[in-house]
């Protein structure tokens, strides 16, 4: 049987998966793995260089490959806001791990996420896909592969690593 002892975070870009992420990995004990650092360390590249050179959809195979590949145990896994358009790599996640949706509220993805060209963000209906396309399409797809919600919402980030940790304990 799979060993279902990580915790995987998804969410919205700037939901805080990779600050909150180790904050709730020293309060459960366990190690830390950012999914996009992983997919920069396999590609050798920013994740930008990988957009920009592959594409959207080329960002999102990469992304699906390496997330399929993870094997870690014991760990909190931080994975990018783009995770959940990969349905292969969610179903492995959903196998080693209790998945966890940090959700926030569009005007907090707003506040949190300035310019989306900046960020880095997968658009995969091109450029002209506004921050509130973006908030629609992707609410549907975090709400079907989690397993655990915790509104994030005006918490600090310790506080929300508390919020989740009672709520995944
Ligand atoms: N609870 C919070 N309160 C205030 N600011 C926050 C909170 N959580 C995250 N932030 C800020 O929002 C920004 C994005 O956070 P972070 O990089 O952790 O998001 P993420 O969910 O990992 O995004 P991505 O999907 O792009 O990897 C950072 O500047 C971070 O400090
Ligand atoms: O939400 C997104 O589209 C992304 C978030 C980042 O974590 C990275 O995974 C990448 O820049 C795409
Ligand atoms: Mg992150």
């Amino acid at each position: 049987m799979a060993d279902k002892s990580n915790i995987v975070l998804i969410g919205m870009p700037g939901a805080g998966k990779s600050t909150l992420g180790i904050v709730l990995a020293k309060i459960l004990n366990k190690d830390f793995v950012d999914a996009d650092l992983l997919i920069q360390n396999q590609s050798d590249k920013t994740l930008q260089k990988i957009i920009d050179a592959l594409g959207p959809e080329g960002f999102i195979e990469v992304e699906n490959a390496v997330l399929s590949g993870i094997s870690a145990t014991n760990s909190v896994i931080s994975t990018g806001g783009s995770a959940i358009y990969s349905d292969e790599a969610m179903k492995h996640l959903a196998e080693i791990g209790t998945i966890v949706y940090l959700q926030i509220s569009y005007d907090s993805l707003k506040t949190r996420l300035g310019d989306l060209q900046e960020r880095g963000v997968v658009l995969k209906n091109g450029v002209s896909m506004s921050l509130h396309d973006l908030y629609d399409e992707r609410k549907p797809l975090y709400e079907k592969y989690a397993q655990i919600t915790v509104n994030v919402d005006d918490l600090t980030i310790t506080a929300a690593a508390r919020k989740v940790a009672s709520a995944v304990e």
